[in-house]
Parts: C-alpha cells; structure tokens; sequence
C-alpha cells in the first residue's frame, strides 16, 4: 500500500478591493474545482495604489503600485501566487517571479456610464463641455482625440468609489473597463461600449494574470487548468508591444488584438496627452511568434513619431 503524503496548502494572495476579491475568489473556486483534494486559502493585502488616492495616477506612474506588495509576499513565501488584473501587472517582472498563467479573456472594451441626465446620450452626443471622469492617459488621449468638445477631469478609487461620484453628479459620464463592471455584477451600468476605432483598450485589459515564483513547478503545473492559449498569445503580443515602448500602464498606448486560425493580428497606437497627435499600425504574424510581433510593431510605430510623443509626455510627467 502507498501513502500519498498530504499536499501543501495553496496560498493565494490578493489585494482588497472589491474587483480584486471577485477575481480572487473566481481563481480559488476554479482551483478547488480542478483539485479537489488539494487545500487552497486567500490571503489579503493592501497596495500601495490601495492607499495613495489622492494624488492622479498619472504623476506616481505605475511602478507595480498595485503588485509590489503582493509579490514581496510572494518572495517571502508567505504567499505562492498573486492574482491580478493583467493590465495593472508590469510588463518587467522582479527577478524569481513570472506570469504563470493568463485567463481567458472576456471583453476587453471601455465602456462609457452617464450620470441619469444623459440617459438618452451616446459619447458623440454629450453636450458641449460635459465632464467625462477618467483616470487613465489612454482612455483621455483617444476620446479628446475624437471629441474635443468634451471636458475630461481625473477620478480616482476604486469602481464603486467612481460610480458614487458619477451620480453625485460631478461628473456627466465616466469611463470604465466592460470587465470590471460585468465581474462586479454591475453590468447594467454599461451605457456604451465604446468601439475600438475610437477607443483601443489597455494592454492585458479583461484578462487575469497569475503571478508565482518562477522556480515553482508544483505550482506552475496546478495553474496549467486556467491558462487560455489565445489570450495569452494575445496579451503576450500586447505586453511585449508595451514593454518595448518602455510604457507602463499609464502611458496613453492602447492596443487591440485577434486570432484568427494560427494568425495573430495586433493593432498599437500612441496618442500626445492633448490628443493632437494619434500613432497607429497593424501588423499579422502567427500566434507563436507573439511576443516577436509586439516588438516589431513597437519599432515601427517609435520610428513613425510614438517616440518623439512618449518623450515628450516623459518629460511632462517629470516636470510634475
Ligand atoms: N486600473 C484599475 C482596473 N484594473 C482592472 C480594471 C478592470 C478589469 C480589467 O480590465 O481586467 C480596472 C478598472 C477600470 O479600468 O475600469
């Protein structure tokens, strides 16, 4: 007779925010699913990004503000692995830790939400000077770019922190992620999903990432039941577009991406912050090739004009 020696309990790290928890627990639910008679626990932990809320995104830049934590804990053994929003994961990793897994994706769209008043009105028709809430260089970039009437103000905290200040009214309409709002249940906020040629959406948006050691292969084998080819084909294409661009998430870069049989198409853009200046190409390879076609296509979008406009907003962003 074997003796099949009792397995490690599973530690899975999040951050506290109410997305976060959803995201978390949906992992360990899909986990304990496919393991039965393994033990899986959530651990908590605030972020930094968790505590700073009153000063914009923008100017503290993104230096895992939402992840450093987590993977201390990571590090320190405390914790085996993370569960994140890809999109606020650094596309550069400390060293010892990789991104073991990336779910499948739901849509990655933007999404607009109007305060009641404007329930009958479409982004293209808010009126002169409305007050569009929103956080990210990305989102700002790209609708000034298409709407320049519109008037856009920064909001922070977390989704719901956001929606009270929507129908507070100081805001006429703020900009959230599709994911975001569906995974929190609050899918009838959604006004408007906003169409890719106006609005390209965040690198990783609507995918989670799993972060774990890199030297965890018990681990890494367990988390192989959640991994969706596509999209990490995909968002590995988007990272390394990003990563070669030297952006985080708050750079206005916006990507979209598709699979169609073995061939992957990535779309890039790089937008100036006052949206005068958009850069954008496409470029199709195959799926394996992924992270190689991201880059190219960073190449090619810095030699078209994208270096001179993120250098440009590098230097602003310095300037404070
Ligand atoms: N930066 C905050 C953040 N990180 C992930 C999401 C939404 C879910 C996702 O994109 O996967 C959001 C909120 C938002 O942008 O509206």
């Amino acid at each position: 007779m074997t003796v099949s020696s009792p397995s490690r309990t599973i530690r899975i790290g999040s951050r506290k925010s109410q997305l976060a928890l959803v995201q978390t627990y949906w992992v360990q639910e899909q986990l304990q699913k496919h393991y039965p008679d393994r033990q899986f626990e959530v651990e908590t932990m605030s972020t930094q990004g968790d505590k700073i809320l009153d000063v914009a995104l923008a100017k503290i830049g993104d230096k895992g503000l939402f992840t450093k934590e987590l993977e201390v804990g990571m590090i320190d053994k405390q914790i085996d692995l993370a569960v994140h929003s890809l999109k606020d994961l650094p596309t550069k990793l400390p060293e010892g830790l990789i991104l073991g897994c990336v779910t499948e994706r739901v849509n990655p769209a933007d999404a607009l939400v109007v305060n009641e008043k404007h329930k009958d009105k479409q982004l293209e028709t808010l009126p002169e000077g409305a007050v569009v809430g929103t956080s990210s260089l990305r989102r700002l970039a790209q609708l000034r770019h298409h709407f320049p009437h519109l008037t856009f103000k920064d909001v922070r905290g977390n989704v719901n922190t956001r929606l009270s200040k929507l129908d507070a009214g100081e805001y006429d309409a703020i900009i959230l992620a599709v994911a975001g709002l569906q995974r929190l249940g609050m899918g009838d906020r959604i006004h408007q999903v906003i169409p890719s040629d106006i609005s390209l959406h965040a690198v990783g948006q609507g995918a989670l990432g799993i972060e774990c050691r890199a030297d965890d292969g018990e681990v890494l084998e367990v988390l192989k039941v959640l991994e969706h080819t596509q999209t990490r084909d995909r968002c590995y294409a988007e990272r390394a577009f990003l990563r070669e661009l030297e952006g985080g998430c708050q750079v206005p870069i916006g990507v979209n991406t598709k699979i169609e049989g073995d061939t992957l198409t990535l779309t890039g853009m790089v937008a100036s912050l006052d949206g005068k200046k958009l850069v954008k190409d496409t470029i199709s390879g195959k799926s394996s090739d992924a992270e190689q076609l991201g880059r190219e296509l960073a190449i090619r979008v810095r030699n078209a004009g994208a270096g001179e406009i993120l250098a440009e907003i590098f230097a602003q962003i310095e300037r404070g």
